[in-house]
């Protein structure tokens, strides 16, 4: 069986490591290109990979990832080249649409980073071309699905053990952002987690959307509502919160906490090596979420290896990033009203038949 060549679209923080994931970690896929618009960026990875990869090669006898990584300066070249099999977007989320675009008319398999696009509008004329294809190619990169402790809620909540749940409340900090993190980015980019998150555990469509804005931290520039409080309802009636906290200064917390008819159950509570020593107690904190995350972003790009070479996806659909953008579009709406706001959501069996 031959590696499925993969080229990598953006290698910011997120493509840079799923890169290396690949080069690294990942068996059955091979790097064979990077594009980015910072074409510096792309020509130092590509050096330290293909580095890697030789160094890897020697170790390994010389029958794996024993290929140099070439850089692609456009990456619509990247996704259109015949030696790339299979796509890892992570370019920032206004380039989606068009590289998803790109990526249906060449029938090239991709794993996009979230958001699948922007807005509800074109993340459903994506949903619309794939179906047109005929198969399903697009896999949103919601990792959380594959995280150990995430997985093992969901299958304790579908067991039925703690009977029919009822609440999830839902904590999402990071250290800090960028001064270019604005509000909206709050819900499209972070919070998107959690809509993706409550929608799968509680495997319903979210019909309504209250996003709360409290006093925003002072340790933020003017005008960016940080921390946000949202509250989701569900078309079965249960509903969901989530704080999400981006300039939390202290460093990535994310919490999921399920209340059911029988109990309840928590995740997130790792603190790493739990010490007492001078007059100290504690544990650790991951620094972001290449930490916190790690098994999961790995788990994810093994399993769509491995269900690419198959001809499938196996995670998250362009229906579910077309859901959750809907959910955003209607947290916009809120998040500048501090009304809830119904989601307008396609309906599904239309739109895919
Ligand atoms: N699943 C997760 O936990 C995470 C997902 N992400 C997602 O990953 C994606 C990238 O985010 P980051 O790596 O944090 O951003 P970043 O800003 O660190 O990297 C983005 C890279 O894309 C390049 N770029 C800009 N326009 C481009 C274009 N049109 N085509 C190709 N490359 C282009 C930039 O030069 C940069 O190198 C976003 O969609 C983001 O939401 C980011 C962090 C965590
Ligand atoms: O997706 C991610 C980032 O884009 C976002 O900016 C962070 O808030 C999230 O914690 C991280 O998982």
């Amino acid at each position: 069986m031959t590696d499925l060549r993969v080229g990598v679209v953006g290698v910011g923080v997120m493509g840079a490591d799923h890169a290396e994931r690949v080069v690294r970690k990942t068996s059955g896929a091979r790097l064979v290109a990077v594009a980015d618009a910072d074409a510096g960026r792309a020509e130092a990875l590509a050096g330290r990979l293909s580095e890697r990869s030789a160094s890897t090669a020697r170790h390994s006898g010389g029958t794996t990832h024993a290929e140099t990584v070439r850089v692609v300066e456009d990456p619509m070249d990247l996704i259109a080249a015949d030696d790339v099999d299979a796509v890892i977007l992570a370019s920032p989320g206004f380039a989606h649409a068009e590289q998803l675009f790109a990526c249906l008319e060449h029938g090239k398999p991709v794993l996009c980073e979230k958001p699948l696009t922007m807005d509800a509008a074109s993340a459903l004329r994506v949903v619309e071309a794939e179906h047109k294809l005929g198969r399903q190619v697009i896999q949103v990169g919601f990792m959380r699905r594959f995280d150990p402790e995430y997985a093992a809620l969901k299958q304790l909540l579908d067991s039925g053990d703690l009977g029919r749940t009822l609440l999830l409340h839902n904590v999402h900090r990071n250290k800090s952002a960028p001064p270019t993190f604005r509000s909206e980015m709050i819900v499209r980019d972070s919070m998107v987690h959690e809509v993706d998150v409550a929608r799968w555990l509680f495997g319903e469509e979210i019909t309504r959307i209250t996003v709360h804005t409290p006093t925003p931290t002072s340790l933020v520039g003017d005008g960016v509502l940080d921390p946000q409080l949202a509250v989701f309802e569900l078309a079965n009636g249960a509903m969901a919160d989530v704080e999400v906290f981006v300039n939390f200064q202290v460093g990535y917390e994310v919490r999921c906490e399920a209340v059911a008819e029988r109990g309840s159950a928590t995740i997130g509570l790792g603190s790493g090596v739990f010490t007492r020593a001078g007059e100290q107690w504690g544990g650790t904190m991951p620094a972001d979420f290449r930490v916190r995350f790690e098994q999961a972003y790995d788990i994810e790009v093994q399993r769509w290896v491995d269900a690419t070479v198959r001809g499938e996806i196996d995670g998250p659909s362009a229906w579910d990033g077309y859901a959750a953008a809907a959910v955003c579009e209607a947290g916009l709406e809120s998040l500048s009203t501090g009304k809830p706001v119904d989601v307008a959501l396609a309906d599904r069996s239309e739109v895919l038949g």
